[in-house]
């Protein structure tokens, strides 16, 4: 019996190549209308599917491959007697390769104003169905969904047939592909539905973006992957200019720099260490606001990530280049700004034009052992009706300190306390297991300029101490969420001591 492979591919990429090589190893091959045309045009032999079924290809493509004499074909087991018999009585005839990629429904559901009927036409039904009857038919039948695989599929069968390993494993690619498209698909239907946020089966689609050298530590394996969709402004959509590939750490640090990052309107540079942010700065100019984010924590910025706002230029990457930083991720660069950093040759530098992501259709998903944790992204900042609290209100000065260090409390490690003046960090005390402790980092790390500065807390105070902490130190003003059943001593205390509070009414806690 003549060898026989279907060939049946929307992404025409390789296919004419593979055509020919299979037809010099003397495979007959069968297609479907777009396929088969482009091989005809490539002057190579092709019998239509409809001349194997009897059928028509009918209701617009919708039905062209799903018949029993293309199915019984593929999925014969040939070791199997009664499995062949059946087929020599039915007049059906075995298909040994089947190479088939499906309809781009993503590509399709990225376009500006589909509509719902054109992304459902690109759900590809048959295509899927002969790549999966192949893979569960995988010993004797050679399936490619990629067409990276045709030259060794074609090398394999040169040195004397596929072997079991190849096959099995480009089955194995199959249902990852098809478990992916149709997660999408899922994903997308129920995103167009809209009512059910948290469905009973969350099915997700991740594409491998780099192998890495290990993971959080050294006897770690690990790896990137992107969403299918990502978010634009997140960093899945970052362009690396320089450096040394990204670590595991890094793209979770850098993640983590962002998060601050983007709750900030003026010109802002955040340095962040482990995901938190050690120094963070607003001015006029880009390189003020790096200088400043620098000088408020010149210690733990060594080896760390620095987020901008804004262009870098020049100015901002000489001040760079004095120290040893692991990442810069900006918008863009100026020309120069670019050369002076690449003197670097390990300094990673990113590119992420849109800094601002969209996350309010996005999850914030957290894996723990034996399942995922899966909640909404933390969108916000204050409530409308945040209130003071105090005798005494604060300045508007005070005001702005507190909701500038308020945004950096919201992305500092629970427990955190931010202190901060002048549209500048002073001391960050993230990730305590208690908040006096926290407090008390923070307010030493502060040194001299906490006089006079403002003071905010990712969650409530459970007793007075982080106040009598902050009245002592030379605090004049404290925002935090209010709620402790022991508030009433906490806003005693700060009447005594002339320190105005604010309480937001919302918690920022971050694990
Ligand atoms: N309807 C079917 O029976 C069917 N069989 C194969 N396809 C898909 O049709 C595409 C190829 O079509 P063409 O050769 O006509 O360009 C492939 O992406 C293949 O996955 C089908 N299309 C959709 O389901």
């Amino acid at each position: 019996m003549a060898k026989r492979a279907f060939l049946s591919v929307w992404d025409k990429t390789g296919i004419e190549e593979f055509a020919k090589e299979l037809v010099g190893l003397g495979f007959e091959l069968l297609s479907t209308g777009g396929t088969q045309r482009a091989l005809e045009a490539a002057g190579i032999p092709v019998t239509n599917v409809s001349d194997i079924t009897g059928f028509p290809e009918c209701l617009d493509g919708r039905v062209k491959t799903l018949h029993p004499k293309i199915h019984a074909g593929i999925l014969a087991m040939r070791s199997n007697e009664k499995h062949m018999e059946q087929l020599r009585e039915l007049g059906v005839e075995t298909i040994d390769v089947v190479a088939v990629n499906l309809y781009p429904f993503k590509q399709t559901i990225m376009k500006e104003g589909v509509t719902l009927a054109e992304a459902i036409e690109n759900i590809d039904i048959g295509g899927p169905t002969m790549l999966r009857a192949a893979s569960k038919n995988w010993q004797d039948v050679t399936v490619v969904v990629d067409s990276a695989d045709y030259p060794r599929v074609i090398a394999e069968m040169k040195e004397g047939g596929v072997s079991q390993k190849t096959k099995f494993a480009l089955a194995t690619k199959v249902f990852e592909t098809t478990a992916a498209y149709d997660s999408l698909i899922a994903a997308y239907l129920r995103e167009q539905g809209g009512d059910e946020m948290f469905p009973e089966k969350l099915t997700l689609t991740f594409e491998k973006v780099q192998s890495m050298r290990y993971g959080e530590n050294p006897h770690q394996a690990a790896c990137f992957y992107k969403e299918a969709l990502p978010v634009p402004g997140s960093l899945a959509m970052a362009e690396q200019l320089n450096g040394k590939e990204l670590s595991y750490n890094n793209i979770n640090d850098t993640n983590g720099a962002l998060d601050t990052l983007r709750e900030y309107d003026e010109i802002t540079v955040v340095g962040a260490k482990h995901a938190n942010p050690c120094g963070v700065a607003s001015a006029d100019t880009v390189c003020e606001a790096y200088k400043r984010a620098y000088e408020a924590d010149p210690v733990s910025i060594f080896g760390g990530i620095v987020a901008a706002n804004a262009t870098i230029d020049a100015d901002t990457a000489r001040e760079m280049v004095k120290i040893f930083l692991e990442i810069v991720v900006a918008p863009d660069y100026t020309e120069e700004a670019l050369e002076i950093l690449r003197t670097k040759k390990n300094l990673r530098v990113l590119k992420l034009p849109t800094i601002k992501a969209k996350v309010e259709n996005a999850f914030d998903m957290k894996k723990v052992l034996g399942g995922m944790l899966v909640q909404e992204y933390n969108t916000k900042l204050l409530n409308d009706d945040y209130k003071v609290v105090t005798k005494r209100q604060p300045t508007e000065k005070e005001i702005e300190d507190m909701i500038f260090t308020w945004k950096i409390v919201k992305h500092t490690k629970s427990n955190g306390i931010a202190i901060g003046k002048d549209k500048c960090s002073l001391g960050i005390g993230p990730g305590q297991v208690n908040r006096i402790w926290a407090a008390n980092a923070a307010i030493e790390r502060s040194g001299e300029k906490v006089k006079g500065a403002v003071l905010a807390s990712d969650a409530f105070f459970p007793f007075s101490d982080c106040v009598e902490a902050a009245a002592k130190a030379g605090i004049t003003a404290i925002i935090q969420p209010g709620g402790s059943i022991r508030d009433e001593e906490s806003i005693k205390l700060a009447d005594e001591k002339g320190i105005a509070m604010i309480f937001t009414g919302i918690r920022h806690f971050k694990h």
